[in-house]
């Protein structure tokens, strides 16, 4: 659907290069909501303006639905960039035109006639809430209109891509959730595929199924949501996973944990129904360990619960690994932690 091989972008500005994109390989998947997250500089706008080339790559190719945009004539690439609508943070109206002429633009583009065009903004109307500002000034508007006025018209031209460039910066959280919630019905009702750059892990985490993480230009650890989020493997990932899910304990606990010889502590990570199941109280069963609840937290993403739960457990190296023979035989995610590492963890 979308797909980036082996990118680069590079910058020249005053003689001084920039490589802003390095080598991205790159797979969206027809009817994914695809979530690009990276801090500032990291190459994200520059790589969703190559998706529908604005840019066009230094080197590589980027295809969409299947075609080199890099073949295509000029004229060839407008009718393909039909298949690609776009969203801004911003939301780029024209304050001059009432929504329902900002919304038909598109469809003027395309030379659409006069019924066909007032049926077409006035059903994305109301698909997008806004029947009712048709006549309005993107001035009188709040933000989550004028961005819904954005999705509106990046509608219009039925594409089949739904490019995202931080749709929901500038906006406060509650009407986020409800811009996300649109993007989710679009993808859903609409079929169609969503990217979306943000530097926020909640965006993600709300409705993406794939994320990728940049830095430097590069890609540095991407796949579903639900793998990164349990186990993101890169010290930046682990800083944005923080951000959202809290895996740890507070500083405060950690600074009263005492560790007596013969007690060991564990992670442990329960995906999906096993969070429901009372592991706990088998484990208590099962052996002769004390256990100790050091730190428990449940987060939902993609409908899934994924818990953490650090434990403590004392008992005579017999019955430990009794405990910890059942804990392997229930296939949970186990991994031991010392005191040490707790003490000089922020995560
Ligand atoms: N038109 C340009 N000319 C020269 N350098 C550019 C241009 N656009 C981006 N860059 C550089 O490319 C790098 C990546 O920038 P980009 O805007 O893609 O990052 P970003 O992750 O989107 O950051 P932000 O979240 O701040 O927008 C930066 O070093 C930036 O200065």
């Amino acid at each position: 659907m979308i797909e980036l091989r082996d990118v680069y972008k590079t910058y020249l500005r005053k003689g001084i290069s920039n490589d802003a994109i390095k080598g991205v390989q790159l797979k969206v998947e027809k009817g994914d909501i695809f979530g690009v997250i990276g801090y500032s500089g990291a190459g994200k706008s520059t790589l969703i303006r190559l998706v529908n080339y604005l840019e066009r790559p230094t080197k590589g190719q980027v295809f969409v639905d299947g075609h080199d945009l890099g073949a295509y004539s000029d004229k060839e690439l407008r009718a393909a960039k039909k298949n690609i609508g776009m969203i801004f943070q911003h939301f780029n109206l024209l304050e001059s035109k009432k929504v329902f002429d900002n919304v038909a633009i598109p469809l003027v583009l395309l030379k659409k006639n006069k019924n066909e065009i007032h049926q077409r903004v006035m059903e994305l109307l109301e698909f997008v809430g806004l029947s009712d500002k048709a006549g309005s000034y993107p001035s009188e508007l709040s933000g989550g209109q004028k961005q819904r006025v954005g999705i509106a018209r990046a509608l219009a031209s039925n594409p089949s891509v739904l490019l995202c460039d931080e749709a929901t910066s500038a906006l406060d959280p509650q009407t986020t959730r409800s811009i996300l919630q649109l993007l989710k019905k679009i993808n859903a009702e609409y079929h169609i595929t969503i990217m979306i750059i943000t530097h926020e892990m909640s965006v993600i985490q709300e409705i993406c199924n794939k994320v990728a993480v940049m830095e430097g230009g590069r890609i540095i650890e991407q796949g579903s949501v639900l793998e990164v989020f349990g186990h993101p493997q890169h010290p930046t990932t682990q800083n944005f996973v923080s951000t959202v899910i809290q895996t740890s304990m507070t500083s405060s606990m950690r600074k009263t944990l005492t560790t007596d010889e013969g007690s060991r502590m564990y992670k442990l990570e329960f995906f999906g129904e096993r969070a429901s199941e009372p592991v706990l109280y088998e484990l208590i069963r099962s052996s002769d360990v004390k256990v100790n609840i050091l730190f428990a937290n449940m987060t939902e993403i993609q409908d899934t619960t994924l818990g953490t739960m650090i434990i403590q457990l004392k008992g005579n190296s017999e019955e430990m690994d009794k405990a910890l023979d059942f804990l392997k035989r229930r296939e949970i995610d186990l991994e031991e932690v010392d005191k040490h590492v707790l003490n000089n963890s922020d995560q």
